[in-house]
């Protein structure tokens, strides 16, 4: 037997907790199990573990301190939707936007493939706090994994160690997470530098708070505490506990008076969250700091406010196109201590990616491990290689972030990457509208996750492959909150935004980063009471000079094509959603059928104007 090498559980452990582990340590058969503290000191060894076993190269002590870059099994990559299964009682709780299975059937799969599942590995026990350690709006969990690279990058992204340990005493709740990269190793058997199995599982049991991930070591794949938890099973416990778990950036704003702002966004992945987080504002006075950039936590408080935690502890950010052009924040906190994965190696054994440079050095090694030159036809970074760096570290991280009280927030943003129709920004008439405007967001693909990138989908609140139970429900869910909102008259204002609107050239209409910032400004000043606004068929507009554009060189006409609404496109996307929302049947709530009846009203009378301006003109053709 195994026992006598199996580190024991710290003293004090709930008991709970330790039979859970026991009973996966016999249906896994590491060879030991280690309870993580989360010190300076394991984080060491695994690295040291991790470099000797080739699982990270480390990076030249003098550019990049205490940094490692990982390189993936290429076909480990990004998140594996079609893997991504939602396994309630009843399909019809998981909805038609998840894969299910039922829970029966997906225990029996799993347990099948766990046994002895981690042999020749060391099972490591992860406890964590998803929020500040004695917050109200934290919750716990537990991770077991076979992968140290999975520890380490948990450690940056949680608060995990003894004190969540601690805290999780018996009758506390805590979601139970287990992770094997399913590669056992036979006797002798030398390991590969990135273990997986091209047979993968992301299993959610959102009734019992279960996740089981199997196959995979990326990311949003394998740190079950980020995507897996803090979204598919928080969202979950949110509905039924009246919270929301968003995929959303959180940001503090002050503006030029020193009125301070807190703002909410959702954008889908790889569409702009880390940056707006990270945001530098190229307008004076204005100040932006960082709450959060991938996931937030907002419940309702006792007098009605919106309150917000950003549940992470870290960053997991796209790597390419972070510059200093885009994002300087963010290249600042990348100057140490920080695991990146499927980037580039420099020949001084730094990092690059597409994008961190205007041109790239003339020689690299690139994501596989190949030498490359700036005339190979392929990147030298992953389009998906990630960075993974602590909160802490972020120079411009508010002074209220880890406030356990949450922030307030005064506006929901929403956002996706749309070369056409959607408007540079739009308010929403109220909020259940707004609601519709989340429940309706649709946009590009990019390299998160498989597909093909640049096809666009519906991905309602920014959550298609994050909503733990059916997302028509999430839709009434947000109705609800909104109702209670409104009892104490403190419904903060929802905005959508669209950063990539494309020219016919196929060029970006607007210049998207630092100048986000008047956007903001807008949307900051209409919560104020101080922006007007014209009523338009989407919502309200900004009016000809109520958009901050002074010292902003845009080509010409870009701001009538950023905010044109063509009729036929329109009716079109419409229709499209109309489709989209039969899909889920008569779960959809009566009040967004209501919404997008309205808005085929107003398309109807811009078409009406488009066809009499038409007509106007035909006289002088005729
Ligand atoms: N054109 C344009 N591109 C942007 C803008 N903001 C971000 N991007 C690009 O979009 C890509 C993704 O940006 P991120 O901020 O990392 O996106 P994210 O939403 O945090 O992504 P996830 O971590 O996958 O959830 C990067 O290549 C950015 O350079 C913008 O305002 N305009
Ligand atoms: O979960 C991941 O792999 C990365 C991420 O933030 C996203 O895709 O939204
Ligand atoms: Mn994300």
């Amino acid at each position: 037997m195994h026992d006598a090498s199996w580190a024991l559980a710290p003293d004090g452990t709930n008991p709970e907790i330790v039979a859970w582990v026991e009973q996966l340590a016999h249906l896994f058969t590491p060879d030991t199990v280690v309870w993580c503290d989360g010190s300076q000191r394991e984080r060491d060894e695994l690295n040291r573990k991790m470099v000797a076993q080739g699982t990270l190269v480390q990076l030249n002590p003098e550019l990049r301190p205490y940094s490692f870059l990982a390189r993936s099994h290429p076909a480990d990559v990004a998140r594996v939707e079609s893997r991504t299964f939602i396994c309630s009682e009843h399909e019809a709780d998981a909805g038609p936007s998840n894969n299910w299975i039922a829970p029966d059937e997906m225990r029996a799969t799993l347990g099948g493939l766990a046994d002895g599942a981690m042999r020749g590995r060391t099972m490591y026990v992860l406890p964590f706090s998803m929020g500040p350690l004695d917050s109200p709006l934290s919750r716990f969990g537990v991770q077991v994994t076979d992968s140290p690279y999975v520890a380490v990058s948990t450690g940056i992204m949680t608060r995990l160690g003894a004190e969540a340990l601690q805290r999780i005493t018996p009758g506390t709740d805590w979601v139970r997470a287990v992770h094997t990269v399913g590669a056992p190793l036979a006797p002798g058997e030398v390991d590969v530098a990135w273990p997986s199995n091209e047979t993968k599982y992301i299993s959610h049991f959102p009734e019992s708070r279960e996740i089981w991930s199997y196959g995979s070591a990326y990311g949003g794949n394998a740190l079950l505490a980020k995507k897996a938890f803090a979204l598919r099973i928080a969202s979950a416990m949110a509905r039924d506990e009246g919270w929301l778990a968003e995929h959303m950036l959180l940001l503090k704003v002050t503006n030029p008076r020193g009125r301070v702002f807190h703002v909410a966004a959702a954008f889908p992945s790889a569409c702009g969250k880390t940056n707006l987080a990270m945001l530098r504002p190229s307008i004076p006075g204005w100040e932006v700091e960082t709450v959060g950039d991938d996931i937030a936590w907002l419940a309702p408080d006792a007098w009605g406010r919106l309150k917000a935690i950003n549940p992470e502890a870290g960053f997991f950010g796209v790597a390419p196109g972070t510059g200093a052009s885009t994002n300087q924040t963010a290249v600042d906190t990348l100057w140490g201590n920080t695991v990146f994965t499927n980037v580039a190696l420099t020949d001084e054994g730094d990092v690059w990616w597409e994008g961190l440079t205007d041109t790239p050095p003339s020689h690299l090694t690139d994501w596989q491990g190949e030498s490359w030159t700036p005339s190979a036809d392929r990147p030298a970074a992953h389009p998906n290689s990630r960075f993974t760096v602590a909160a802490a570290q972020c120079p411009t991280m508010s002074d209220d972030w880890e406030d356990p009280a949450g922030v307030t927030i005064d506006a929901i943003i929403f956002g996706g990457r749309r070369a056409t129709n959607v408007p540079l920004v739009v308010e929403a008439r109220d909020w259940d509208h707004g609601v519709y405007l989340g429940a309706t967001i649709s946009s590009e693909r990019t390299a998160a996750a498989e597909g093909t990138i640049g096809e666009l989908r519906r991905d309602p609140f920014a959550m298609a492959p994050f909503c733990g139970y059916n997302m028509a429900d999430h839709w009434q869910h947000w109705l609800n909150v909104g109702d209670q909102l409104r009892r104490s008259g403190r419904v903060p204002r929802i905005f959508q935004v669209n950063w990539f609107r494309k020219d016919d050239d196929g060029s970006f209409l607007w210049p998207g980063f630092s100048e986000n910032s008047r956007v903001l400004a807008w949307i900051l000043d209409r919560v104020n009471g101080a922006a007007p606004a014209v009523a338009g068929p989407l919502g309200w507009t900004p009016t000809a000079d109520s958009l901050p554009l002074d010292g902003l060189e845009l080509p010409d006409g870009a701001i009538d094509k950023l905010f044109a609404v063509d009729a036929t496109a329109w009716t079109a996307e419409l229709d499209d959603t109309e489709r989209f929302f039969a899909g889920f049947g008569d779960r959809v709530p009566a009040k967004l059928k209501r919404q997008l009846a309205i808005a085929r009203e107003h398309i109807a009378v811009v078409a009406e104007r488009e066809q009499h301006d038409a007509s106007g003109a035909a006289p002088a053709a005729a």
